[in-house]
């Protein structure tokens, strides 16, 4: 696993990035951070925070009011055109009623390899035969999107992004309405994809579970809070600043930095000066906090 931030010139890399939505909403400035290949990064904040606008920056859906963005050392318009960037999304942003085939989807994810006419010829047919494979997914390749579980229709997406062969590879929520199971074929398949050199950005909730396998975090609230190697991120006056609350209980991977615990507890508790819970997380912990 590769750590210094030195040569990250060739993974994600953001510049004093600002995006301004049209209402005028300032939804990330001052966005710098740069992501090294062949790592997983956790992307932490709460509800509002600017994941999404980070994710639709990386990959040129909204316009940059300043600043710059590179991919594997190229423009975000340069990584697109070579179909170097692969976005599984949250579930709420498929339509899910749509009268497509599992085996389709995960051929969407050539459309990029082939020509205008977009004719799938034997190495786009033996691409989405592998992903299918490798989500253990082959046997549902003829059902419809919309008949699937909710684990089910994250693989396919996955699938999709292994289809087209994405070395940037952004997962917004991939762990929601997954069960432990599944989390953790995901998780197993990420850390193969890191070992090949991809490098992975995954926005999530489930913070219990970002130190286990995501190697850096970046934790935002509408600017870049902190970035790095996870362990030098999840400090408690960081989670506090994201969170917006007092972190009364917290112990990482053993390292317990805060008195109030449980020995074998891993788990995330951040509470607001009210003394209102607002998150806790634990191993596989569902609870999601909200912080709007
Ligand atoms: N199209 C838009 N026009 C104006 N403002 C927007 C638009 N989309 C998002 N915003 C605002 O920008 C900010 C960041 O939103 P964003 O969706 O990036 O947050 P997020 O961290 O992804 O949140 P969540 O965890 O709820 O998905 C929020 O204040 C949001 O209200």
């Amino acid at each position: 696993m590769k750590d210094a931030a030195a040569d990250s010139a060739d993974g994600i890399v953001a510049e004093d990035v600002a995006v301004t939505y049209r209402n005028g909403h300032n939804a990330l400035i001052d966005t710098t951070f740069a992501i090294p290949r062949g790592t997983i990064t956790a992307l932490v904040g709460v509800n509002g925070a600017g994941k999404s606008t980070l994710f639709k920056a990386v990959m040129g859906f909204v316009p940059l009011a300043r600043g710059s963005i590179t991919l594997l050392g190229r423009s975000v318009r340069d990584a697109l055109r070579a179909n170097l960037v692969a976005y599984v999304p949250q579930a709420e942003e498929v339509d899910w009623a749509f009268p497509v085939l599992v085996e389709d989807v995960v051929m969407m994810g050539r459309y990029g390899h082939m020509g205008f006419l977009r004719r799938a010829k034997q190495p786009d047919r033996d691409a989405v035969d592998a992903a299918l494979a490798r989500v253990n997914m082959t046997e549902f390749r003829h059902r419809q999107i919309g008949e699937l579980s909710g684990g089910q229709r994250k693989r396919v997406f996955l699938a999709r992004a292994l289809a087209q062969e994405g070395q940037v590879i952004l997962l917004d929520e991939p762990f929601t309405g997954v069960d432990v199971t599944t989390e953790e074929q995901i998780i197993a398949l990420l850390r193969d994809l890191r070992d090949e050199g991809r490098v992975m950005l995954v926005s999530t909730h489930n913070l219990g579970s970002v130190p286990e396998f995501c190697d850096r975090t970046v934790l935002v609230k509408g600017t870049v809070l902190a970035h790095g190697p996870t362990e030098e991120v999840f400090t408690k006056s960081n989670l506090e600043r994201a969170f917006g609350g007092v972190l009364r209980q917290f112990t990482l991977g053993g390292a317990d930095l805060h008195d109030d615990h449980d020995d074998d507890d891993r788990a995330v508790s951040i509470f607001t000066d009210d003394e209102r819970p607002l998150v806790h997380y634990g191993d596989r912990a569902r609870t999601t906090g909200d912080g709007t």
